[in-house]
């Protein structure tokens, strides 16, 4: 696994990305909840190829940060460019460049997993040929066959965020944000949701929550620490010292 980390952190460093324009610039994002908590000054880039892992424990603010990024929550202060786009200014241009898997796939259980996708993919404006070719690979490339004609409610907590993984997808999005995608599944699923983000990481820039430090450092290049809502670190997962900062940032 380190190697292929490494492979990944490579692919993105080499390809000349940091010389290009960001897909996801956020600046000084601030949000405060109604109970004072929230986030505060969080900035971060993502670049095509970037893989990034925001870590942190519950209620760190990963959810909220995840939420504005993707144009659902407003901030109080700060902005988000998407792909040139800006988040305050085009909203509809900024969002259909943004695929998000919320932490509860946003699914509807009496649908059949191929109408679902039928229905996401028409309210991101595709129709015709250029849906049916979409529908095709993700059913692939989410290992979805064997349950595309089921009704989504009878499905397995892996296969659910299989489905919510390919509606966050069927655009094409620059950017893809998936909040804690690995989350309730076991070992085998966890694996081949690694893999999924892995293979669509090295043309998009994703970035994902998740409370576990060996998540982030199994497939990311870096690794953004959040804590009581502030963005501590920003660094490559393959560096030695991120188990040191990690553990100094929650104590
Ligand atoms: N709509 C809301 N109203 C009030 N407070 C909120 C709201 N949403 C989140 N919070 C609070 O903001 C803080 C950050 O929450 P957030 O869900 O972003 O954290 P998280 O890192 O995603 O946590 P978890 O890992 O448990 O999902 C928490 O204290 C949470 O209780």
């Amino acid at each position: 696994m380190a190697l292929h980390t490494k492979s990944l952190a490579d692919a993105a460093d080499t390809s000349g990305a940091r010389n290009t324009t960001p897909l996801l610039e956020a600046q000084g994002l601030t949000l405060r909840h109604s109970d004072a908590t929230g986030i505060s000054d969080i900035s971060l880039s993502l670049y095509r190829g970037d893989i990034v892992g925001l870590l942190g424990l519950n209620g760190a603010g990963k959810s909220t940060t995840l939420r504005i990024l993707c144009g659902v929550l407003v901030p109080d202060q700060g902005s988000v460019v998407i792909n040139g786009q800006s988040m305050s200014d085009n909203p509809l241009q900024a969002r259909a460049q943004v695929g998000f898997l919320p932490d509860q796939p946003p699914l509807y259980d009496d649908m059949r997993v191929c109408e679902y996708l039928t229905l996401t993919g028409r309210i991101r404006g595709l129709k015709g040929k250029r849906l049916k070719t979409r529908q095709l690979q993700l059913i692939e490339q989410c290992a979805l066959g064997d349950v595309q004609r089921k009704i989504i409610g009878t499905l397995s907590k892996g296969f659910r965020q299989r489905v919510g993984l390919a509606q966050a997808l069927i655009h094409e999005p620059a950017v893809v944000l998936l909040d804690e995608p690995a989350n309730g599944l076991d070992p085998q699923q966890m694996d081949g949701m690694r893999k999924l983000i892995s293979d669509i990481g090295q043309q998009q820039a994703i970035l994902f929550s998740t409370h576990l430090l060996s998540e982030a450092t199994a497939i990311c290049n870096r690794v953004a620490i959040i804590h009581e809502g502030k963005l501590v670190a920003d660094r490559p997962a393959n560096g030695d010292d991120l188990q040191q900062i990690f553990q100094g940032a929650i104590s």
